[in-house]
C-alpha cells in the first residue's frame, strides 16, 4: 500500500543524517498524496522530506516568489527501476523544457537525497536549505510516467500534474493557490456579467415589455451598453490573463473575440438602425434581432466552456446554470403571454 499519514512515523532506518523524528508534517497536496515533513534545525538550515506515491515519474517541490512556476526554483527528484536516485536544483526561468535549467537556481542546497521504500511504494525526497526563512510559496509537480531527464542536460519534460501552494511553516497549514486569482474572477465574473446575464435581460425587456414604449427603449438601451462595457473589460482581462498564463485556450479565445465583434456590430446596427416608418427597417430588425441571438448563445456557450478551462468546476457551473434556467424560464412564460395576447 502507497498510505502515509502524519499520524504516522517517518521510517527512514539510518540513511538521513538529520532527526526524522521532530518534524512538522503537513499533508500538502492531497490528490496526489504529498506529504511534507520540515523543521527549524538551527537558525540557518531547515530540513524537508517529501513523501509521495511512487508514480515511476520524477518529483518536484518548489519555492516561488509569486506561487507561479515561472521565476521558481526546484529541488526535483527520480529514481530508476535499476534503483538509481538522482536529486537535483532546476532553476525554472520559462514553461519550455529548454527554459527548465538543470544544476541552477537560488536555493543553497546544504544535502539532498531521494530514497525508495519499495514496502510503502513512496518515495522520498529529503534535503536541507541553508536560509533564515524559506519562500512560504510552495509549488508541487509529478512528471510523466517512465521519462526520466539523462545526461548530459538532464532536460526534464512537463509535468502530468502541478500545484501551487502557501505554506505557513507555524502551523503546518497549506493552502492551494490559483495563480491570477483575481483576474481569473475579474475575467469570469465580468463576461458572464456583461455577455451571460445583462444582455439576456436586455433582449427580454425588448422583446416582452414594448407595451410601455418609449420606456424598454431606454431600458434596452442602457442595459445593453452597460452589459458591452462590461464584456469589453472582460475580454480585455481575458487577453491579459492570456498573456500571463501563456495557456491554450484559442477556441475560447476566437469565440470570444466573435462575440465581441458581435456586440460591436449590435452597437453600430443600433446607432444606425433606421426610422421606425423606413421600408428597410423590416430587415434592419432582423439583422439585429438575429445577431444578437447568436451572440447570446455563442455567449453562454463560451462561459460554460471557459468555467470548464478555469477548472472552476461545479460551483460556478451551478450558479451560472441556475441563472440560465431562471432567465429562460422567465423569457418562457413572457412569450407565451406574448402570443396569447396576438
Ligand atoms: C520542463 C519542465 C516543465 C515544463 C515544460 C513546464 C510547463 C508548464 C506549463 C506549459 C504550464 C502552464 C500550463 C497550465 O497552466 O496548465 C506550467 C504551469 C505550472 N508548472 Fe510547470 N513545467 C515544467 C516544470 C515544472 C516544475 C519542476 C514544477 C514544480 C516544481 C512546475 C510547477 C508548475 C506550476 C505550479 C504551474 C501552475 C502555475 C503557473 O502557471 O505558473 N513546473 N508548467
Ligand atoms: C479574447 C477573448 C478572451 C480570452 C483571451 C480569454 C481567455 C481566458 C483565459 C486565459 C481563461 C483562463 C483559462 C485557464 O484558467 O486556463 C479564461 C477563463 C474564462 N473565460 Fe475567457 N477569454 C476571452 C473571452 C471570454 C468571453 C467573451 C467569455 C464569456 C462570454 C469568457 C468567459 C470565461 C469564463 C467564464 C472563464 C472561467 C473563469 C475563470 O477561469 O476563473 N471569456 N478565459
Amino acid at each position: 500500500q502507497t498510505q502515509d499519514s502524519c499520524s504516522s512515523n517517518v521510517n527512514l532506518n539510518d540513511q538521513v543524517r538529520f532527526d526524522t523524528t521532530t518534524l512538522n508534517c503537513a499533508p500538502v497536496w492531497s490528490s496526489q498524496n504529498f506529504i511534507l515533513r520540515y523543521a527549524h534545525t538551527s537558525p540557518n538550515l531547515w530540513s524537508f522530506v517529501l513523501s509521495v506515491p511512487d508514480s515511476n515519474s520524477y518529483i518536484a517541490m518548489g519555492f516561488s516568489p509569486n506561487g507561479q512556476m515561472v521565476g521558481s526554483s526546484a529541488i526535483v527528484g527520480w529514481m530508476l527501476n535499476t534503483g538509481t536516485g538522482t536529486i537535483k536544483q532546476y532553476q525554472l526561468s520559462g514553461q519550455r523544457s529548454d527554459q527548465v535549467l538543470h544544476d541552477q537556481g537560488n536555493l543553497q542546497v546544504n544535502s539532498s537525497m531521494i530514497i525508495s521504500q519499495p514496502q510503502s511504494k513512496r518515495l522520498y525526497l529529503i534535503f536541507q536549505l541553508n536560509t533564515e526563512q524559506p519562500l512560504s510559496r510552495v509549488i508541487y509537480a509529478v512528471g510523466q510516467p517512465s521519462v526520466f531527464p539523462i545526461s548530459p542536460n538532464f532536460a526534464l519534460v512537463e509535468h502530468t500534474d502541478k500545484a501551487s501552494t502557501a505554506l505557513n511553516y507555524v502551523t503546518g497549514q497549506t493552502k492551494s493557490e490559483t495563480p491570477h486569482a483575481k483576474l481569473r474572477k475579474g475575467h469570469g465574473i465580468l463576461n458572464m456579467l456583461g455577455w451571460g446575464i445583462l444582455m439576456i435581460i436586455g433582449a427580454i425587456v425588448a422583446r416582452y415589455s414594448k407595451q410601455w414604449d418609449p420606456l424598454w427603449f431606454y431600458a434596452h438601451t442602457l442595459i445593453q451598453s452597460l452589459g458591452f462595457m462590461l464584456g469589453l473589460a472582460g475580454v480585455i482581462c481575458g487577453i491579459i490573463l492570456n498573456n500571463k498564463l501563456d495557456a491554450d485556450v484559442s477556441s475560447h479565445k476566437a469565440l470570444g473575440i466573435i462575440i465581441l465583434v458581435l456586440g460591436c456590430l449590435q452597437i453600430m446596427a443600433f446607432l444606425a438602425r433606421p426610422d421606425k416608418t423606413s421600408k428597410v427597417r423590416k430587415y434592419w430588425n432582423w439583422y439585429h434581432h438575429n445577431v444578437g441571438r447568436i451572440m447570446i448563445i455563442f455567449a453562454i456557450a463560451n462561459i460554460f466552456y471557459g468555467i470548464h478551462l478555469g477548472e472552476k468546476g461545479k460551483s460556478w457551473n451551478a450558479g451560472y446554470g441556475v441563472i440560465i434556467t431562471i432567465l429562460f424560464l422567465i423569457a418562457v412564460v413572457l412569450e407565451i403571454r406574448l402570443w396569447k395576447r396576438n
